[in-house]
Parts: structure tokens; sequence; C-alpha cells
């Protein structure tokens, strides 16, 4: 069996109860509450900005130009694509995105992120791309499934969430999230086994995180002391981002 075959057979209880959480069947249903909505984008903007930066710093340790596209191509597609979905949220809670781009990691963002800044003080590329790699693959097979049970049908308000991730799994023979695992392939065949465990710990618990950061927003869970752990300017831009773009009648 190879290793990403193992990686992937490992995390399916993870899978199926990702797929079955109340916010991501409310986006193949068509109804997300606002506060949940919100709260979402607001740590994603976040977290996606330490993603840009461990990226970047992983371009650092390799050699070979081909690796180095991959780390950079990415970086482009968070900076210049990744948005779309955001600004999909946005619209629907009727929110203007400029207003959410402040926000305080909570607690679940900034376990995630700090996880993924351990994989990468481990120096290994194989214990990188395996804390890296549920990201795309987690939100591409959200997007299969709700394509294959025609969730993105007009009338959804989420259509377009939907298409841009299963777009983005579907691009090309070496979608990304293929091309990824095969090159953990390649790396864990000159792995030891230990080397291999520890790259399969740093996946199964970055598929948790992803997990955890659903359930994060849909219960808008933050830090208990909040006051404490949030900046002047934060706190400001708590406030206006709650306002609607448009008024309800
Ligand atoms: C918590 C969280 N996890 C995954 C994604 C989706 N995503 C982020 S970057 C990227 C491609 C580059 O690896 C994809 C598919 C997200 N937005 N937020």
């Amino acid at each position: 069996m190879l290793f990403s075959e193992e990686l992937r057979a490992q995390a399916q209880p993870i899978m199926t109860a990702i797929h079955e959480h109340p916010f991501v069947r409310g986006i193949a249903t068509g109804y997300v509450p606002r506060e949940a909505l919100i709260f979402y984008v607001e740590q994603d903007f976040q977290y996606l900005s330490e993603f840009i930066k461990i990226y970047a710093n992983a371009i650092t340790k390799l050699k070979d130009r081909e690796e180095m596209k991959f780390f950079a191509n990415s970086i482009n597609f968070i900076l210049n694509s990744e948005i779309h979905p955001h600004h999909v949220f946005c619209d629907i809670a009727d929110v203007a995105y400029e207003t959410l781009q402040h926000a305080t990691p909570a607690p679940k963002a900034y376990l995630y992120e700090s996880h993924m800044y351990r994989a990468a003080d481990t120096g290994s590329l194989l214990n990188i791309l395996a804390a890296f790699q549920p990201c795309p693959w987690t939100y591409s097979e959200i997007a299969q499934k709700q394509t294959k049970e025609h969730a993105n049908h007009k009338n959804n308000p989420f259509k377009s969430w939907i298409d841009f991730y299963a777009k983005s799994a579907n691009e090309s023979e070496g979608s990304l999230s293929n091309s990824v695992f095969q090159w953990i392939d390649r790396l864990a065949e000159n792995a030891t086994p230990q080397q291999r465990q520890q790259a399969m710990q740093f996946f199964l618990k970055s598929c948790e995180l992803e997990w955890q950061f659903w359930e994060q927003a849909y219960h808008q869970e933050d830090w208990h002391f909040k006051e404490l752990l949030t900046t002047e300017k934060n706190s400001h831009n708590k406030k206006l981002s709650y306002n609607r773009k448009t008024t309800i009648q």
C-alpha cells in the first residue's frame, strides 16, 4: 500500500465527520448561520496569511526549482484565487470582506497555525507536506462529494464555493492534491518507519484541525479572556465587522 493511501485510509473517520459537520452540510443544503460564516472568514483570513508565510519559509529548504515552483504557485493561489470563496461567504452574510481582516486568531486557528510551524521546524519536507496536505485534500473531497450529490444547483447560494473547490480538485491531471500525494510517496520511499510515523501524525492532526476549524466557526468558539488577548485595533474592527453592508427592512 502506498504511504499516501495509508494516510487517507487512517484519516477516513475524520473525513467522514467533516462531511457530516453541520457547517459543511449547510454548504450543501444552502443554509449556514450568518455568525458562523463571518467567524469562518475572519479566522480563515488569518490562517491563510500564516499559511503563505510558512510556504515561503519552506522554499528556503529546497534546492530543486520544480519544487520551489510548487510552493510559489500555492502562495499565488492563496493570494489571488482563494479570496473568491471568502467573497461567496461575505456576500451571503451581507458583510464587507475588508471589515473581517483584523481578527485575532481564535484558539483552534492558533493551534492549527502552530502545528504547521512545528512541522516546518522539524526541517523535514515529508513532515511539511504531510501537515499541509489536509488543507487542499479535505476541501477537494468536500467539493467533489457535494458535486456528486448535485448540491451545486443554481438555487444554492454556495454553488460558486462548491464549484471553486471542485474545479481546483479537477484541474489537469496533476491536480494540486494528487500531485502532492505523489510527492509524499516519493519522499516516503526513502524514509524510515519512524519518519513515516511522524509524518502520519502531522497529517492526522491537521485533518482533525480541519474538522475543528469548521466546529470553531459554527459555534464561534473564542478565547475566554478575549479582551486581554485582543489588541485595540482588533477590537475596534470587530465592532465594525458586524454592520451589514445593506440595511434589512
Ligand atoms: C482552514 C482551511 N483549510 C483549507 C482551506 C482551503 N485551502 C486553503 S489553501 C488551499 C490551497 C493551497 O494549499 C486550499 C485548498 C481553507 N481555506 N481553510
